[in-house]
């Protein structure tokens, strides 16, 4: 994927607003990891959604598979966002269904309409699912109906959606703002391990910058709609966190409210594409 000069407005403003991210140039390759920090505001969900090609640029240039997305005709847009799965923060989930049609939802780019249908009734690939939950300590959830579940539990069904997906490139928009430290940070190893072991590419936004440093190579740092660093993890100094959170330090020592008591974010514009 690159971005060059990329400016986006985000989801919810109006044509005269503000964007939300601005002047972005960047390039991920193919099998990337990635994390996006910076503090509330910063543009993070705008840019997952970017790379989506959920939001259109409204200025600049994107190339997602070498291809500019927003050039397609709608069919060959459709393929291009069935090959990407985009997990938000809250996911969607249908109150009464069960765990495993909502994880086997990630395989719907790859079904028929029929066997979607019949998947409903009959989930077309249990073990799947399984492992998928098992991957997020979620193994004795299998059968239970989501509204059962907390919203730690919901997100790692999100991820659990990722894993079960034939996407080659997975977009997690904040997977352990519900997650308690420890939980969150096995959840983070797990996520990257299984994108890795899958040649897949994640960019994951994340507020738990001690998570993002500790498990992926590569980290940049958004503020004010702008990078203000991309870089290994090892060579993110104290300097560069610290001017990425001036004005927000509680955000960078952890103490960002859990995402059950923040205002909830609009409603997701993709979650799976086909
Ligand atoms: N309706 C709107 N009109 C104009 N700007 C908006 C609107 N809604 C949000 N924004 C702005 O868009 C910017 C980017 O928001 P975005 O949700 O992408 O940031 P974020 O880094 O994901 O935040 P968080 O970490 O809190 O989820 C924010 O500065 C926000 O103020």
């Amino acid at each position: 994927m690159s971005l060059q000069d990329l400016y986006a407005r985000h989801a919810t403003a109006g044509r005269t607003a503000a964007d939300a991210l601005a002047s972005l140039t960047l390039d991920i390759a193919a099998g990337e990891q990635v994390a996006v920090i910076g503090p509330s505001g910063a543009g993070k969900t705008t840019l997952l959604e970017v790379l989506a090609c959920a939001r259109p640029p409204s200025q600049g240039r994107i190339a997602v598979d070498g291809a500019a997305p927003w050039a397609l005709p709608r069919r060959a847009l459709r393929a291009l966002r069935g090959r990407l799965i985009l997990v938000p923060q809250v996911p969607p989930l249908p109150p009464r269904q069960r765990v495993v049609t909502a994880v086997l939802a990630g395989r719907l780019p790859a079904w028929s309409l029929w066997k979607a249908l019949r998947s409903l009734v009959y989930p077309a690939d249990i073990p799947a699912a399984d492992a998928a939950l098992q991957a997020f300590e979620l193994g004795d959830k299998l059968f239970e109906r989501v509204d059962r579940l907390s919203g730690g539990e919901r997100q790692r069904v999100g991820l659990a959606r990722a894993l079960v997906s034939p996407a080659g490139l997975w977009l997690v928009d904040e997977p352990l703002s519900a997650l308690d430290p420890a939980r969150a940070r096995r959840a983070a190893a797990t996520l990257v391990r299984e994108a890795g072991a899958r040649g897949v590419t994640l960019v994951a936004t994340l507020h738990q910058v001690d998570a993002a440093l500790a498990h992926f190579p590569r980290v940049l740092g958004l503020r004010d709609g702008r990078l203000l660093f991309d870089r290994p993890a090892a060579e993110v100094t104290p300097e560069l966190l610290e001017r990425l959170y001036a004005q927000h330090e509680d955000e960078l020592h952890g103490a960002a409210p859990p995402a059950d008591d923040r205002p909830q974010p609009a409603p997701p514009v993709v979650m799976q594409c086909r």
